[in-house]
């Protein structure tokens, strides 16, 4: 897929731009604070309804106004679709060929992202948050089912962590209503177990390919999925659903007394592991960068074979953070593959020889001219 064309009305520092894209490279060049991020963000926000970087709608609208629009037109194997984002003061619209879609799961998937950014490369060693969110925005791209299920467990898992909370501080009693929720939890966090760990087993297959490219066959990557379950009690959606609900039972008077719920795929991790060893322990920055540029390149490949459309990749500043070696694994496997959009103040060595017939835009205080 690709985005053909961008409008963006009062978003961020852009009052009112039009922009059409090349399907290949695009190149969003410009000095600081001028707007590139913007530009990235607002596609983004195009194809998951929700920024990468703020969680506050009102950050996006533009300081001088109360409503914020984002349109684009995606062009797909099938033809093509019209996707609107209404960012107000109040709450958000998004809309598919003009029509408002109600449901999260009906509008997410029309466009798929994949964004790099310099965060994004400690993926590996950062804290475990950043790579459950890195599961949830590339899994909830690649399956409506998933973007469902989590949807269910975040909203149960708020309820038994309010209802855990009541009965820590003696304002309710009743363990029967805890009961309902934890068995509610376990079979929507079951379902997001197993889909994880299937998923995760095909992004391992790319990634391990794609790590020992840029090893030069002296690495294997692998990932391990940490949670509190036994290794065999993970082998199906029901054996999941079992394990996770005797870990309710058997935790009830610790979760009640922490006020707060304790197992779940909420609390798992991912580990990425190179020769047998874990990487964010005893990894090198250079192991740990290729392991994170492998993990982002194999997604590419994943989203195809899941959705059978390539994603469009989102580059921001990440080349500049990357060594040549790398710089030329990620150019290489993206050129006429992927639409990429990627930014940077000034386009030069490997980038500049390798990039064939960018498509160049230059950003100037929310300002875009192309360079024909
Ligand atoms: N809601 C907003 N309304 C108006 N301007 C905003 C808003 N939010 C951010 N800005 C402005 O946008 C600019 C930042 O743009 P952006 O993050 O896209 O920079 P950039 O071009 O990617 O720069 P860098 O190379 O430093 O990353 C800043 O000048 C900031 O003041």
């Amino acid at each position: 897929m690709n985005l053909k064309e961008l409008k963006l009305r009062h978003f961020r520092n852009y009052s009112d731009v039009e922009v059409t894209f090349s399907p290949s490279i695009n190149v969003l060049l410009g000095n600081n604070a001028q707007g590139k991020t913007n530009m990235l963000e607002a596609i983004y926000v195009l194809a998951l309804t929700r920024s990468h970087r703020t969680s506050n709608n009102r950050d996006l609208i533009n300081w001088q106004s109360e409503s914020a629009q984002v349109y684009g037109e995606i062009e797909k194997e099938l033809g093509t679709t019209k996707l609107e984002i209404d960012l107000g003061k109040k709450g958000k619209k998004a809309k598919v060929n003009h029509l408002e879609q109600a449901k999260l799961s009906s509008y997410v998937g029309e466009l798929n992202v994949i964004l790099f950014a310099p965060e994004d490369l400690s993926i590996v060693k950062g804290a475990p948050t950043i790579r459950r969110r890195f599961m949830d925005m590339e899994f909830g791209q690649m399956s409506n089912q998933y973007l469902y299920n989590n949807a269910q467990y975040r909203k149960i898992l708020k309820q038994r962590n309010n209802y855990l909370k009541q009965l820590q501080m003696k304002e309710a009693k009743d363990e029967l209503y805890l009961d309902v929720l934890s068995d509610q939890l376990a079979a929507y966090g079951a379902k997001i177990i197993f889909q994880r760990l299937e998923l995760l087993e095909k992004l391992q297959g790319w990634a391990a390919n794609i790590h020992a490219g840029i090893s030069q066959d002296k690495e294997v990557l692998k990932f391990k999925y940490v949670c509190a379950l036994k290794k065999k009690d993970q082998s199906s959606v029901d054996d999941i659903y079992q394990a996770l609900t005797d870990l309710f039972a058997e935790n009830k008077q610790k979760e009640i007394r922490q006020g707060s719920t304790l197992y779940g795929p909420h609390r798992d991790d991912l580990q990425f592991i190179i020769n047998g060893k874990d990487v964010s322990t005893f990894g090198s920055q250079g192991q740990q960068r290729t392991s994170a540029l492998s993990v982002k390149l194999a997604e590419i490949d994943l989203m195809k074979e899941e959705t059978n459309e390539y994603p469009v990749l989102l580059l921001d500043d990440v080349l500049s953070e990357l060594d040549d070696n790398r710089q030329t694994h990620l150019l290489k496997s993206i050129q006429n593959k992927v639409q990429t959009f990627l930014t940077t103040t000034s386009l030069s060595g490997i980038a500049r020889d390798l990039i064939e017939d960018p498509k160049i835009f230059n950003i100037s205080s929310g300002q875009v001219e192309s360079e024909e």
